[in-house]
C-alpha cells in the first residue's frame, strides 16, 4: 500500500516550470530517493508532498496512515538555522509542543547523540543534522522528509548520518530522502527516482537502474594499451584516455574480446570495474550528478 503517490505533479513559480510532469509512489516502511542535479525540482516536489507549497497541476494522495499532514509527515529541508543561543534539549521541547502525539524528545536525542545541554552555535555541521533529523522525527510522523542532508558533512559525518537515516527507517518511519550523492542513493535507498528538469527519468532501485545502464562492462587499462584496436571490435562502445589509464565500455564478453585483440604486454594492470549508479546516472540523463 502506497502512503504517498504523486500523480503527474506540475509547480510553476510565474513563467518558471520548477516541476513539470512527476509521478512516483512510496511504500510504506521503505527509503525512497529522490535524486537530480541542482534545479532539478527536487526540493518544490518534496515540498508540495509536505504540503508546505500548493501543486499548481496534478495530484498528490495519502495513504490511510496520513490523515494529518502536519502531524504525520515530519520535515527536514535544507539549511536548518537556530538562534545561537537556543540549547538542543530546549529546541526539541519547543518543536514537540507543536505536535498532539510528540515522540518522547530525550529519547529521540539519545538516538541521534545530541546532548540537550548543547547550544546550536557550538554544533559541529554534522551535529546540526542529527538535530534536524530529531526536530523532523519530534512530531512522531509516519513519513520524514529529508533534503541535502548530508551535503557540506565530511565523510565520517556522512557515514554517521546514514547509519541514523537505516535507524530512523528500523523505528518504523518511511523516508523521502533528497539527495545527489549517488552513493548515498546505493547505499540507502530501496528505490528511488531520477529528476532532471522537472521530469521523472525513472523509477527503480538502484541495481535496477545500473541494469538499465544497458549492462554495461567497464575495463581499465593502461595507457600503452593501443585504443584503435579496442575501437575496431564490436562488444565495444566506448574508449577514453582518463590520466594514465584507459578506460573501455562495453556489452557481450567485453573481456575475452579485449584480452584477444591485444598482445599480453599490453594488458598490464588490466581490471574490471563494477558499473555503480553514477554511471547509471549519466546514462539516464546524459550528465553528471550534482
Ligand atoms: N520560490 C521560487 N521562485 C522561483 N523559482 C524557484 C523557487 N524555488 C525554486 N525555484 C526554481 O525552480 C527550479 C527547481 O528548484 P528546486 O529547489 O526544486 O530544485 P532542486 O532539485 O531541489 O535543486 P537543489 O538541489 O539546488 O536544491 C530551480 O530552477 C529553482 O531556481
Amino acid at each position: 500500500m502506497a502512503i504517498i503517490s504523486v500523480h503527474n505533479l506540475r509547480k510553476t513559480y510565474g513563467e518558471k516550470v520548477a516541476v513539470d510532469d512527476v509521478s512516483f509512489s512510496v511504500e510504506e516502511g521503505e527509503i525512497f530517493g529522490i535524486v537530480g542535479r541542482n534545479g532539478a525540482g527536487k526540493t518544490t516536489t518534496v515540498e508540495c508532498v509536505a504540503g508546505l507549497r500548493t501543486p499548481s497541476g496534478g495530484t498528490i494522495e495519502y495513504g490511510t496512515a496520513i490523515r494529518d499532514l502536519k502531524e504525520q509527515i515530519g520535515v527536514q529541508l535544507q539549511d536548518c538555522s537556530l538562534p545561537d543561543k537556543l540549547k538542543v534539549g530546549e529546541a526539541l521541547a519547543l518543536y514537540a509542543s507543536f505536535y498532539s502525539r510528540p515522540a518522547d524528545w530525550r529519547a529521540l536525542l539519545a538516538e541521534v547523540g545530541l546532548d540537550p545541554g548543547a547550544a546550536f552555535a557550538k554544533l559541529s555541521g554534522g551535529q546540526r543534522q542529527r538535530l534536524s533529523i530529531a526536530l523532523a522525527l519530534v512530531g512522531n510522523p509516519r513519513v520524514a522528509i529529508l533534503d541535502e542532508l548530508t551535503t557540506g558533512l565530511d565523510p565520517q559525518a556522512r557515514r554517521d548520518t546514514w547509519e541514523l537515516i537505516s535507524r530512523v527507517r528500523e523505528m518504523g518511519v518511511t523516508v523521502l530522502l533528497v539527495t545527489h550523492f549517488m552513493e548515498e542513493v546505493e547505499r540507502l535507498c530501496d528505490r528511488v527516482a531520477v529528476i532532471s528538469s522537472g521530469r521523472v527519468l525513472a523509477v527503480d532501485t538502484p541495481d535496477g537502474l545500473i541494469a538499465r545502464a544497458g549492462g554495461e562492462q567497464r575495463i581499465v587499462l593502461t595507457s600503452t594499451a593501443q585504443v584503435t584496436a579496442l575501437t575496431a571490435l564490436p562488444q565495444v562502445t566506448g574508449v577514453h584516455r582518463d590520466g594514465d589509464e584507459v578506460i573501455v565500455t562495453g556489452t557481450g564478453d567485453l573481456l575475452a574480446a579485449v584480452v584477444g585483440a591485444l598482445p599480453p604486454d599490453q594488458l598490464a594492470g588490466l581490471r574490471t570495474e563494477r558499473i555503480t549508479f553514477d554511471d547509471a546516472f549519466l546514462a539516464l540523463t546524459g550528465h553528471a550528478p550534482g
